[in-house]
């Protein structure tokens, strides 16, 4: 089976190879700016962001004995929530955020060092999906896909020791809530974790695959002209989610339009991914989400992105399948899905999706993709 990095590394992006540091820019170049001075938020994309909303992405206390449900409810209606209750200390999290403001707060020498290859998914670099866009984002980002070690002995030849178990207690973390809410996203599908043969006897997933992804967004002289992080979908089963308490995450709500997701004191964001959208036969929609900068403070974001071992094939679940509900995608690998992302970004799932004119009446996530173009 090939590493989560090597599944990366078989399918390249190609990203503009220049970085800019970005607390020298006073200005936004042309080349940040995703819309013209004079064009409304309609240009950045064809859906307003929805400030008068009362609508707010759920919270959910994970010692709820009603979870599930709630967690169910929030899977088909959003593809988001945020959780609390969760067991993992807030000492972990300020670790995790010291860890990641000492890193992007090296000088620019300095992170070039753990620089990504050009065919490499590892270390100091932009976004990936920056390469299906014409404009550069406002923000940077560090991924970790197997140990630190090597990176961090580069960026921090004396502490990298440090930052090191700072990583490896995070991961151990996330693994094991990922697995928590796999089984509580399984349950709400009704679906019992024995028909997922990699959960293992237990339901503990350890076969499955994880990147840590830190982003950081610094603060924007023209934040209104600039994007942090554009509209995605994540390629995960699901992606837990730390930010810093500065705003800027929004999710798209289908009859809403963006929505912020307010950071909460200890709370974590989970997304559903696109593997869990397949997994669920279109019932769990991949929420599509970005990130916007403001002109004051950075932000900085932490994102476990978790999936399946890379060769087990991902399908619609045969209990979620019915004369009513036709099964809406073919199985993929990880592996496989990664390549048809790094292809066609947004479209990949229409591209996995089954004879799309009738089943497309089920499909939530249904090719929204041509709205998130820039103008
Ligand atoms: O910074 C955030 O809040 C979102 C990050 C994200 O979407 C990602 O890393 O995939
Ligand atoms: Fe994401």
């Amino acid at each position: 089976m090939p590493s989560l990095s090597e599944a990366f590394r078989g399918h390249p992006v190609y990203l503009h190879q220049k970085h800019h540091d970005f607390n020298s820019l006073q200005e936004l170049p042309d080349s940040y700016a995703w819309t013209q001075p004079d064009d409304d938020d309609h240009r950045l994309t064809n859906y307003p962001s929805n400030n008068k909303t009362k609508t707010v992405v759920p919270i959910i206390d994970l010692n709820d004995p009603n979870a599930p449900n709630l967690i169910g409810h929030a899977c088909k209606t959003w593809g988001v929530f945020q959780v609390v209750n969760h067991g993992i200390p807030t000492s972990l999290f300020s670790d995790i955020q010291r860890a990641s403001l000492a890193l992007f707060s090296l000088p620019l020498h300095q992170k070039l060092k753990a620089a990504r290859s050009p065919d490499g998914v590892s270390g100091y670099g932009r976004a990936r999906i920056s390469s299906f866009f014409p404009k550069l984002m406002w923000s940077e980002c560090f991924t970790i896909l197997d140990s630190p070690l090597d990176l961090f002995l580069k960026l921090w030849p004396q502490d990298y020791a440090k930052y090191c178990d700072i990583v490896v207690e995070y991961e151990a973390a996330m693994k094991k809530l990922a697995a928590k809410l796999m089984c509580l996203m399984l349950a709400s599908l009704g679906i019992p974790k024995e028909d997922i043969k990699w959960a293992g006897p237990k339901g503990e997933f350890n076969g499955a695959c994880a990147a840590l992804h830190w982003n950081s967004y610094p603060s924007c002289p023209d934040p209104d002209r600039a994007m942090g992080l554009a509209a995605h979908t994540d390629s995960t089963l699901l992606t837990i989610l730390h930010q810093n308490n500065v705003n800027g995450l929004q999710v798209l709500k289908e009859g809403e339009g963006w929505v912020a997701v307010p950071p909460l004191p200890g709370g974590l964001v989970i997304n559903v991914g696109d593997l869990l959208h397949i997994l669920s036969n279109g019932l769990y929609p991949s929420v599509l989400h970005r990130v916007r900068v403001n002109r004051t403070r950075q932000r900085f974001s932490v994102a476990y992105l978790y999936g399946p071992p890379t060769n087990v094939q991902i399908s619609p679940q045969v209990k979620l399948v019915g004369p009513t509900r036709p099964v809406l995608y073919r199985s993929v690998t990880w592996n496989e899905y990664l390549g048809t992302k790094a292809k066609l970004f947004n479209k990949a799932l229409s591209a996995v999706r089954l004879s799309s004119s009738i089943n497309g009446l089920f499909d939530v996530n249904e090719d929204k993709s041509n709205d998130f173009q820039v103008g």
